[in-house]
């Protein structure tokens, strides 16, 4: 992807968390990007140090902060790997008319949100351009358009169960990548995810229903990021799989989404807009 010689100003939300130092990390090692802002919680032990050095590298002279206002004066986008509600703050002031900063462009990896969360932060994108995804990974991007297309084509009589290992620091349940895996599987059979999904399953469950999308969750030491599909007939099984190695694959994926986001007009995008799928 190009990103015709001008320097981007970036400003992280969530900066001293494990994806808010690999997206430091990745800016440090990109040619047209520059870290302006890294804002952190207000609790926060890092705060007042470099966010160069808190993420592992050298220094960068951009200090820790709790002042959201102040960094969203500071750069062309945001990218948010934090929590929800972190998150839904940060887009409400963006998009409200008392913002009148230089940032109006906002990349959220935060996964975990309600639904009444997801609208509300997604109504920000009427004001402002947001682009969120469940997973930066090129490669879940990929799997995603082979699940739609899989789920069109074979239609029903094929079960879908989507399962996921993440590490035992995760809070949230089922994953993101897990939902958009099930928006794209429920986009293609044209079922409503939110009528087929069957979260979690214990005790006396009756027999599967033939549109029911399962999920099931699995946590454990340090493993970065596991997804399998299976579509599932009475005479033969597909299993659709992703593993990332390393968190530098979502903050790389976050990074170009931010270049790519700054030049679109307001509006919501995801990381299919992004690599074209
Ligand atoms: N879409 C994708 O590709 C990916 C998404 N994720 C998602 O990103 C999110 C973060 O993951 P991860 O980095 O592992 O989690 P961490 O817990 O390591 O980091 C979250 C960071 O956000 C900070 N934070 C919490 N509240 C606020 C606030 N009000 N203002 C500013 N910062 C705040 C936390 O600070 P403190 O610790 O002090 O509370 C912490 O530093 C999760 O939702 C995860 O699922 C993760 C990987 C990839
Ligand atoms: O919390 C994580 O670590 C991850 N979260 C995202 C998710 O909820 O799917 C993406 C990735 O799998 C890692």
């Amino acid at each position: 992807m190009t990103h015709n010689g001008k320097t981007t100003n970036i400003g992280i939300l969530g900066a001293d968390g494990r994806m808010g130092a690999a997206v430091i990390r990745a800016i440090a090692e990109h040619p047209n990007a520059r870290l302006t802002a890294a804002v952190t919680a207000p609790q926060s032990t890092e705060l007042g140090r470099d966010a160069g050095v808190v993420s592992g590298g050298s220094e960068i002279g951009v200090s820790l902060s709790a002042d959201l206002k102040s960094a969203l004066n500071a750069c062309d986008v945001l990218i948010d790997f934090s929590a929800p509600k972190a998150a839904i703050d940060a887009a409400l002031i963006l998009a409200g008319t008392g913002h009148s900063g230089r940032c109006h462009a906002m990349v959220s990896g935060t996964t975990g949100f309600t639904k009444t969360e997801d609208a509300a932060f997604e109504a920000a994108a009427n004001e402002i351009s947001l682009l969120r995804s469940g997973n930066f990974s090129p490669g879940v991007t990929a799997l995603s358009a082979l699940v739609e297309l899989a789920t069109e084509k074979l239609g029903r009589g094929w079960d879908i169960e989507i399962l996921e290992m993440h590490h035992r620091h995760k809070v949230d349940a089922p994953s993101g990548t897990a939902l958009l895996l099930g928006e794209a599987a429920a986009k293609g059979r044209g079922l409503d995810l939110s009528q087929s999904q069957v979260l979690s399953r214990e005790g006396m469950t009756g027999t599967r229903r033939d549109d029911d999308i399962g999920f099931a969750t699995l946590r454990g030491g340090g493993v970065v990021g596991s997804h399998e599909v299976r579509l599932a007939s009475s005479l033969e099984m597909i299993t659709l799989s992703h593993d990332a190695f390393d968190r530098s694959v979502f903050a790389r994926g976050a990074l170009s989404s931010a270049l790519w986001l700054v030049d679109q007009p307001k509006g919501l995008y995801s990381m299919r807009d992004v690599l074209g799928f």
